[in-house]
């Protein structure tokens, strides 16, 4: 058991570096020690403002005497040799996801942790520290809604940046509702539909934005996902469960003001994913402070994150085909 936390933080640029800030700011018992990323000048800056050292490789950050836990906020591609790099020297790790961006490495890293028999890795699906999501699984789980049936999601982003393609919309986007819908139901997706839609003008050549997705699980639910990622407008994620005895949903904004003014009434609505999941991102954060301290994690972990790459692969290639594509998972170590 160690007394303050020493976090490594890799990667900061957006998320990275919002992590490093909260974890120094808002997270009680831990210090960001040490930060790396390849832009030297991005990680000199969030060191400034953290008051972390910059460490130039990253596997050196996670070799580093000074550090007790890390939080990988690289790009997808470089998670899977983080993680095992985390789990060689026996650390908590809290990775962004993806896990990693295919099935196979995802799959090696279950095997890796397993291996090893204790619990490491910490997948970053935030939104099952929102106490949104957090509400609407409890009354599931308490019966409230009788017999889930259907879950209906809304992913709309205002925009992103131009190199996310209709490959990006399943492994980045629609990989947060692949998670929802596994936490809601307990259970795991089995098949993914992908129907594109007509683009909206400002989606580049050939990406398909917006696009409905279809899942189906083991227990034969239905789950929808509109992922829709450059609407202009601003961060609109909704989640409505339909059981056999009542629907519950999710998703207008909390704290939202209505007024009735010029003749309109209504509300604003969240810009981003900071200001959406602010909350949500800082408790998983001291959530996984606490477990990590402990050398161990609290939430949802490598199985999970595995779980959610090969429903995304499967989407990719629902994606690719027009077909319904069952997911391929193997035994669970
Ligand atoms: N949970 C969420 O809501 C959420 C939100 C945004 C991003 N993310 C995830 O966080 C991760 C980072 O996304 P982002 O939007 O911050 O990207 P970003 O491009 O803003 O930041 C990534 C940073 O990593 C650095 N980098 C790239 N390869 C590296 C390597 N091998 N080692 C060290 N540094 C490296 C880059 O220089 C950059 O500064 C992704 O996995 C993404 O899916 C999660
Ligand atoms: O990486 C981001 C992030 O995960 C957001 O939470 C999500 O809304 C975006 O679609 C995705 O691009």
């Amino acid at each position: 058991m160690v007394s303050d936390l020493k976090v490594a933080v890799l990667g900061v640029g957006m998320m990275g570096s919002y992590h490093a800030t909260t974890l120094s700011s808002l997270v009680r018992g831990a210090t960001v020690t040490v930060v790396n990323d390849f832009s030297a000048e991005r990680a000199a800056e969030v060191a400034a403002a953290t008051g972390a050292r910059v460490v130039d490789d990253p596997f050196a950050a996670i070799a580093d005497p000074d550090v007790d836990a890390v939080v990988i906020a690289t790009p997808g591609a470089a998670h899977e040799a983080q993680v095992l790099a985390c789990l060689d020297r026996g650390i908590p790790v809290l990775c962004e996801k993806p896990l990693t961006t295919s099935i196979d490495t995802a799959y090696a890293v279950v095997k890796a942790e397993a291996a090893l028999g204790r619990s490491l890795i910490q997948v970053g699906f935030m939104r099952r520290f929102d106490a949104e999501y957090a509400a609407l699984r409890e009354l599931i789980a308490k019966g409230g809604l009788g017999d889930p049936l259907l879950v209906h999601c809304t992913h709309r982003n205002p925009d992103v940046p131009p190199h996310f393609n209709s490959e990006m919309m399943i492994r980045d986007s629609v990989v947060h509702e692949v998670d929802v819908i596994r936490f809601l139901l307990d259970e795991e997706i089995t098949s993914v539909q992908v129907t594109r839609g007509r683009p909206t003008p400002s989606a580049p050549e050939g990406v398909s934005d917006p696009m409905m997705v279809t899942f189906t699980t083991e227990g034969g639910r239905i789950a929808t996902d509109e992922i829709f990622v450059r609407t202009g407008v601003a961060y609109e994620v909704r989640t409505e469960v339909v059981g056999s005895q009542g629907s519950a949903f999710i998703g207008l904004d909390q704290n939202m003001l209505v007024k009735s003014t010029d003749g309109r009434w209504g509300g604003s609505i969240t810009p981003g994913f900071v200001e959406r999941f602010g909350q949500a991102y800082v408790t998983e954060l001291q959530r996984w402070v606490a477990a990590a301290t402990e050398g161990t994690i609290d939430g949802p972990g490598a199985w999970d994150g595995y779980a959610a790459v090969a429903v995304c692969e499967a989407g990719v290639e629902a994606v690719l085909t027009g077909e319904t594509v069952a997911v391929q998972m193997g035994p669970r170590p």
